[in-house]
Formats: structure tokens, sequence, C-alpha cells
């Protein structure tokens, strides 16, 4: 929209008229202030303003118009003989001047270049806001969820106060306590994680604490333990629910003291470590029926944080997806509409680690077509399961080599899934020859 600012009716009548034959939508002001309240009321794209109109009639003071207009683009309209005026305008922040009377193939040229420029900034605000609103920490959303979570990490980042991570699997507990690392003073020295299930209840001991030469059958040298590991910086215990009783205890006098015994050693040692703790389990019912220590529990929480389900933030599905789709693709990809519906009509219990998945398994099954590779509705069903591969419809009419193409792509992939991506075992399967098989996966991108 362009707002026309000029105290004279047949300038206002020729002009609005020339502009609006243009396709341009025109309002017009015949005063300073009407125009400062137009343009409030309804902030338009470019301001062509008249610097000596009504009350005050001084070009001064329509000069100090300029900056209420931003972020439009003002054209300041001058007498021929308003050189240093006009240069004035333009260090007050106008875009360009005309000199009156107005010629209007100039006044073409001038409008469309400022209404471009405007386009433009517009275009630079959307996408800054994107990318500060997509990835902020490592943690995208815009949800309200999401901001608490990522104002409480701003907060309790820079303590040393112990921190609690809780909430559904594939919530992204590890990325929120890579946060709290991050952004804490300890940056700059590890971060160090550790699956407390993952580890046998007889080497958890060790792998945390390390040990001695000749401690134990097998311990042929001495092992520094991921707590000395993580010394300065922040030791991550995932899945700490899982975390045997007799550990429990060690890792209480630790957290105490700051003091802890590699196995096998006579004297306790110490270590400057800030320990994230996280679980998807109810830690508070895994105290009453006795499975983890209270009094480690209550050591733990210093600072509790919850990742809140996918279910609790639906309307971030969208913007997530299209961020595993970017990265998946190189950017080559993107959604059909249909696609996006059933992205955000669906529900996932297993968050956004299930929702990356089916993205990233869709994008390579998505049949490449001549504009691109469209991920349809139907490739995402059939990477969660909810469909057969018979019924994959491609988007749009395919050529017979690119339906081949898409059919031998859909087959590796499926059997990729099946063998767990067992290069040996899928060759075997698709009666391909291993370097076949490689070769394959090469050119259509699956490696
Ligand atoms: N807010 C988010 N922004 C971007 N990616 C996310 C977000 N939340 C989770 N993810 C992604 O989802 C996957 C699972 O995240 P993560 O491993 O942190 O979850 P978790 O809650 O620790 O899961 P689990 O309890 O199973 O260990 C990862 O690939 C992670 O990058």
């Amino acid at each position: 929209m362009i707002l026309l600012a000029d105290d004279e009716p047949a300038f206002q009548r020729l002009t609005g008229a020339w502009l609006r034959g243009l396709g341009h939508d025109v309002e017009v002001a015949g005063d300073g202030n009407a125009a400062v309240a137009a343009f409030k009321a309804k902030p338009a794209d470019l301001v062509l303003l008249d610097l000596a109109m009504p009350p005050h009639h001084d070009p001064a003071a329509g000069l100090a118009l300029i900056p209420a207009f931003a972020p439009a683009a003002v054209v300041v309209m001058t007498g021929h003989a308003d050189h240093a005026l006009a240069l004035k305008a333009v260090e007050a922040g106008a875009w360009d001047f005309l000199a009156k009377p107005v010629d209007p193939d100039m006044l073409r040229v001038v409008v469309a270049r400022a209404l471009e420029r405007a386009r433009l900034a517009r275009e630079v605000a959307t996408l800054r806001a994107q990318v500060g609103a997509e990835e902020v920490m490592g943690l995208v959303g815009t949800a309200p969820a999401m901001a608490g979570l990522r104002d409480l990490i701003r907060r309790v980042a820079p303590t040393r106060l112990p921190a609690l991570v809780l909430g559904p699997s594939g919530t992204g507990k590890e990325l929120v306590a890579r946060a709290i690392h991050a952004a804490s003073p300890r940056a700059a020295r590890p971060l160090v994680p550790i699956h407390c299930g993952a580890v046998p209840a007889e080497l958890l001991e060790s792998e945390l604490f390390g040990h001695l030469k000749g401690s134990f059958t097998g311990a042929t040298a001495d092992r520094l333990g991921l707590i000395e590991t993580a010394h300065g910086g922040t030791l991550f215990l995932d899945e700490i629910g899982e975390m045997p009783p007799a550990m429990q205890v060690k890792l209480l006098r630790f957290l105490n003291d700051g003091s802890y015994q590699p196995v096998g050693a006579r004297a306790p040692r110490e270590a400057n470590v800030r320990i994230v703790a996280a679980t998807h389990r109810d830690l508070a019912a895994a105290v009453a029926e006795g499975s983890f220590r209270e009094d480690l529990f209550y050591r733990l929480k210093g600072v509790v944080l919850r990742t809140p389900s996918l279910a609790e933030r639906a309307m971030d599905v969208p913007l997530l997806a299209r961020l595993f789709l970017r990265r998946a693709s190189e950017g080559r990809a993107s959604f059909s509409p249909d696609a996006l519906d059933w992205l955000a009509g669906r529900a996932w219990p297993g968050n956004v680690r299930e929702l990356r998945s089916a993205v990233e398994c869709a994008a390579a099954l998505a049949i490449q077509g001549a504009a691109g590779t469209i991920v349809v509705a139907a490739d995402l069903a059939f990477a969660v399961g909810d469909t057969p591969s018979e019924s994959v419809v491609p988007a749009a009419p395919q050529s017979l080599e690119e339906e081949v193409a898409g059919l031998e792509r859909r087959r590796i992939v499926e059997a990729l899934a099946r063998t767990g991506h067992n290069h040996t075992h899928t060759a075997r399967e698709l009666c391909l020859s291993r370097v076949g098989l490689l070769k394959k996966m090469d050119r259509m991108g699956l490696r």
C-alpha cells in the first residue's frame, strides 16, 4: 500500500489516479498529522511525502516526520530548487526524492524500486524471525512451553546447581542438557554424557570413577573415569532412573562433597563437575516404591526442567518437520500441502524423535520429479508403517523411468530398514552384490 501525503487536491487526484492505474493500493492524507495517523492505523509499504504541508508548511517539520514512517520506504517530494532539502531528507532516512512537478514515468520507476525494497525488507525480517524462533540453543519450537524451557535454561546455566531434566522419551532432554552446558561458564570444558541404563551395572562404577591397573580381571592399565574427563565441565547422566542402587550411593557421595574413589584406589579424589541428569521415568514413584534413593533424588533435583511432549506443543510440528526435511535433503525437498496436514493430524507418541525418523525416512522414499522432490502424505504414512508400500501414490504423473527409479529406491530403503542398515544383509535380500548396492545407494544419495 502507498500513502500519498500531499495537501494539493489536484496533485492528490492526478497522482492517486496514476498510481491506482498502475495497480497500486493508494491512501491519501492532506497534512502531516493526518499522514502519521493514517500510517499508524494502516502501515503503508511506501510513503510519498510532500515536505511542506499544513499545519506548519515548514520543510523542517516535514523532515521531522520521516522517522514516524519506519520501517516503510519514504520518498520525499520537493520543489525543483530544493536540492539541499532533498539531500537532508535522504540523510534523515528517506529512501529517495522526487522533484515537483513530478514526472509520471519517473514516479513509476521510483515507486517500483521503493516497493521492491520494502518487499525485501519484509522478507529479511521474516527470515530473521524464523531463524531466531527456529533454533535457539539447538532447541526448535515457538510453543509457549518451549519459550519457558529456554528461559529456565538461561537462568539455571550460569549456576552450579545440579539440574534434573524430566520428560517423555524423544522430547529433547539431551538437547536441554547440552544447552545448559553450552550456556554455562563451563562451555569451554567437556560435556560428558553417559547412558546409565546402557552400561552393565558391574562396569558402571569403573566407567564413571575410573580404575587402577590390576583392580579387577581385565584391568590391564589405569583408566580415567568419566567424572575426571568431565573435570571443569558437565557430566550428563542420561536415564538416571536406571542407575543401580550401589552406584546411587557412590554418586550421592560425589554430589555431597565432590569426592569419589576410582575402583582399586585407596584414597578418594576430587573433581569439579556439574551434574545434569535426565530420565523419562517417574522418579518420585521410583522413590516411593524403593528403587531410587530419596536422598539422591532430592540432591539431583536442584532445578527441575520439564520437556513437553509433542502433543503439548502440536503447533511446533510443521516447524520441526520442515527443519528435519531441510536437513535430510540438504534443502532439496519440500512437503506437499497434504503432507503437512497429515503430519499435523497425527499423534506422535515417540515425540520429536519419531517425527524426525518419519520425515527422514519419507525424504528418502519420496520420488524425485521434474519439479524437485516433493514429500507427500503417502510417503509419510508409509514411513511410519501406516500403509503398505503398494498404496504409495505419486504426487504427479511420472515417466516410466521415474516410476522405476522410485520403486528401486523404495525397495532399498525398505530392505535397509528391515536389516537395521546392514549392507551385506540388504544386498543379499535384494539379490545384489554388496558393491552394487553401495553404488546404487551412492547414486540415490542414501549413504
Ligand atoms: N526441540 C527440539 N528441537 C530440535 N530437535 C529436537 C528437539 N527435541 C528433540 N529433538 C530431536 O529429537 C531427537 C531426540 O532428542 P533427545 O535424544 O534429546 O531426546 P530425549 O528426551 O533425551 O530422549 P530419551 O528419553 O529417549 O533419551 C534428537 O534427534 C533431537 O535432536
